[in-house]
């Protein structure tokens, strides 16, 4: 059952217009079927007027199909495609012939493209060609009504299709053309299809338009509409034959495009369970699981990073090969930014000088700088296999078909997923598209590995299984990887360094021992679940807190007033009921506004001067009979208080 229907009984109310619409609809075509000749019915559809007219319609229908394409085409890419001054007036002028009374549609050419009209003089002067009254007339009037279908319904695929694939694609080092070629077309093609098929179906009953601008002369402007109107004035019979034919021919258009038009669109779940049913499993043996011999191309090679970005992000990244980086930051910090400067992809930053090896990659366009991109949820080509997707990078990059599919095999076998090598996307669940994805992005051996979000598609227990196969082969990896991760545990787990972006800018690349030892910004320490707050060392040994508070460290702090960070651990943080007597020197009043649970402790939100976070064992909780709203005393030691100065 599709998502959007439910069974039940249908409201009277709704079911009987309904009903009588059908029947308004149906009858009219049940007339014709009706009251065809069926005994004359061959006779007069072999007759010679009939086949003459039937040829030129489909000749004339078949040239508007084709300069549809040929115009429409990129039409539909410029507008799907290009911001350009005037978008929205171009794209009513191409729907204005399908909402024009088709008379008043061969008005207007008669006016633009007819003797007297606008061009016409022109054409006939230089070319000694006239429109009216001629087949390519026909033909004009046809594609004039017709192309609409086309541009429309093309444009409709081209903005549906998300631009992550093409880049994928050129990530993987295919060149544009390849990208049209492999990518583009084949996910656009259902639109394009329908759009020809409607287009041509149009063209084939076009009758105003044609009649005002070309006329009916038989052989070179009568079409079937034309003729079945001619029919109707003396041979009633003649025409309900001729329009049975037409409304046959309709039909079985609509029929080729049931899947498209006639069905409720199923939504095409990207990432379903494993073991579905329909598709059969191929057995595990069928996939060489043994490296591939005879390639003697390299796989991925061992060599550093050095570059700088600037631009909407900055940033000066130098790695050793085998490194992992996490790139962490707050949303809208600039961390895809950064990746798509890295690839090429974006005029908003820019990577200058972008070195990988000995090599200035910065000077080559995207698809040859062999930088391989994992978007966030993988963006495997649906039309393809998983075999083939895997096989991808290695075909643009010219290797032949056998050995690339060899070699993308001894990938997918690496990454667990080989006996999933004929499934389509479409039937692989989350965890096993991610490594299919990073099984596709390894198999072109790529200088620079970049991952966008690997897990966040994920629930809680596929991600840290997923998590724990994603070490495993970055830790195989030889060359610098990049991920970029919101999930702290993510960033320490995978990487060796850690790259902060705050508002586009480097806040912090660093170890993640220290980074959890010194974070540089409120945020990182928040992320990394510590107490932060911006403020002053003061000569004293004293923090000056940005909001009025002061907190008192134990460890020295710099000679001279210095902007800073104080940092504590939220299991530092002691909470009482009553003020606290003794040795802690950092002691303030708060109350509880919220408790949450985690791993086995709770983490208690205390609103105060400063605000903070406690981590405490669910039983001191019991003890201190904490709840939401209760006024509590916070302690914190002062040996427990680090300040790292920014
Ligand atoms: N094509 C664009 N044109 C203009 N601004 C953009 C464009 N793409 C992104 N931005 C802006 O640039 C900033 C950085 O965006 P980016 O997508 O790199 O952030 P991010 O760190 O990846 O964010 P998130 O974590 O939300 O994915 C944001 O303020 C965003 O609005």
């Amino acid at each position: 059952m599709t998502g959007g229907t439910r069974p039940g009984r249908t409201p009277w109310a709704l079911g009987l217009p309904a009903a009588l619409a059908v029947g308004f609809l149906l009858l009219p075509l049940a007339g014709i079927l009706a009251r065809t000749p069926w005994a004359t019915l061959p006779s007069r559809l072999g007759s010679h007027e009939v086949t003459e007219a039937l040829g030129l319609s489909l000749l004339v229908s078949g040239w508007a199909l084709l300069l549809s394409l040929l115009l429409g085409v990129p039409l539909a890419w410029l507008l799907a495609r290009v911001d350009f001054p005037g978008k929205a007036l171009v794209r009513c002028l191409v729907m204005l012939p399908m909402v024009l009374p088709p008379t008043v549609a061969g008005v207007a050419l008669l006016q633009g493209y007819g003797r007297r009209g606008v061009l016409g003089p022109w054409l006939e002067s230089w070319f000694g060609v006239t429109l009216p009254f001629s087949t390519a007339g026909a033909v004009m009037a046809s594609t004039f009504v017709a192309m609409p279908f086309l541009v429309i319904s093309l444009e409709g695929a081209l903005a549906g299709l998300h631009p992550r694939y093409e880049e994928t694609a050129t990530s993987l080092g295919a060149t544009p053309l390849r990208v049209f070629r492999t990518v583009t077309l084949p996910m656009v093609l259902p639109g394009l299809v329908a759009g020809a098929a409607l287009s041509w179906a149009r063209a084939l009953g076009e009758f105003g338009a044609t009649i005002t601008f070309a006329g009916n002369l038989p052989g070179t402007t009568q079409t079937l509409p034309l003729q079945v109107y001619l029919l109707l004035q003396d041979d009633p019979e003649g025409a309900t034959a001729v329009s049975l034919l037409l409304l046959a021919i309709a039909t079985a258009v609509l029929l080729s495009l049931r899947g498209r038009w006639l069905t409720t669109k199923k939504q095409t779940v990207p990432q379903q369970p494993s073991g579905l049913p329909g598709r059969p499993e191929r057995p595990t043996g069928s996939v060489d699981q043994s490296a591939p011999e005879g390639l003697d191309r390299p796989g991925p090679v061992p060599l550093p990073l050095r570059t700088t970005v600037t631009g909407a992000t900055t940033a000066d990244i130098d790695a050793q090969p085998g490194t992992t980086i996490a790139v962490v930051g707050p949303n809208g910090a600039g961390k895809t930014t950064l990746l798509r400067a890295l690839l090429g992809l974006t005029d908003r930053a820019a990577a200058r000088p972008l070195t990988i090896g000995d090599t200035d990659a910065s000077k080559l366009p995207p698809h040859r700088r062999r930088i391989a991109w994992v978007p966030q949820d993988g963006a495997l080509f649906p039309h393809l296999t998983t075999l083939a997707n895997t096989a991808y990078g290695l075909r643009a990059q010219g290797v032949p078909r056998k050995d690339a599919h060899r070699e993308a095999r001894h990938w997918l076998a690496r990454l667990e997923v080989g006996d999933l090598a004929h499934r389509r996307p479409g039937e692989l669940s989350g965890g096993q598209a991610q490594r299919v994805a990073l099984a596709r992005a390894l198999a072109a051996r790529p200088r620079l590995l970049l991952l966008d979000e690997p897990l966040a598609a994920l629930d809680q227990s596929t991600r840290a299984r997923v998590r724990h196969t994603l070490r495993t082969h970055l830790a195989d990896f030889p060359g610098v990887c990049l991920i970029v991760t919101h999930d702290p545990v993510e960033a320490v787990s995978l990487a060796d360094r850690i790259l902060v972006l705050e508002d586009g800018r480097t806040v912090q690349y660093a170890s993640p021992a220290e980074l959890t030892r010194h974070p540089r910004s409120p945020w990182v320490a928040r992320m990394l679940g510590r107490n932060a707050w911006q403020g002053t060392s003061t000569a004293e040994g004293t923090l000056l807190l940005d909001g009025g508070a002061s907190l008192v460290a134990a460890d020295p702090l710099p000679g001279k007033a210095a902007n800073g960070l104080a940092v504590v651990g939220p299991e530092a943080v002691s909470l009482h009921v009553e003020r606290p007597a003794g040795s802690p020197r950092n002691v303030w009043r708060g109350t509880v506004r919220e408790i949450t649970a985690q791993g086995g402790r709770l983490r208690v939100l205390v609103a105060g001067e400063p605000d903070v976070v406690a981590e405490i064992t669910p039983s001191s909780a019991a003890d201190l009979a904490l709840k939401e709203g209760m006024p509590v005393w916070v302690s914190v030691k002062a040996t427990e208080v680090t300040f790292v100065a920014l």
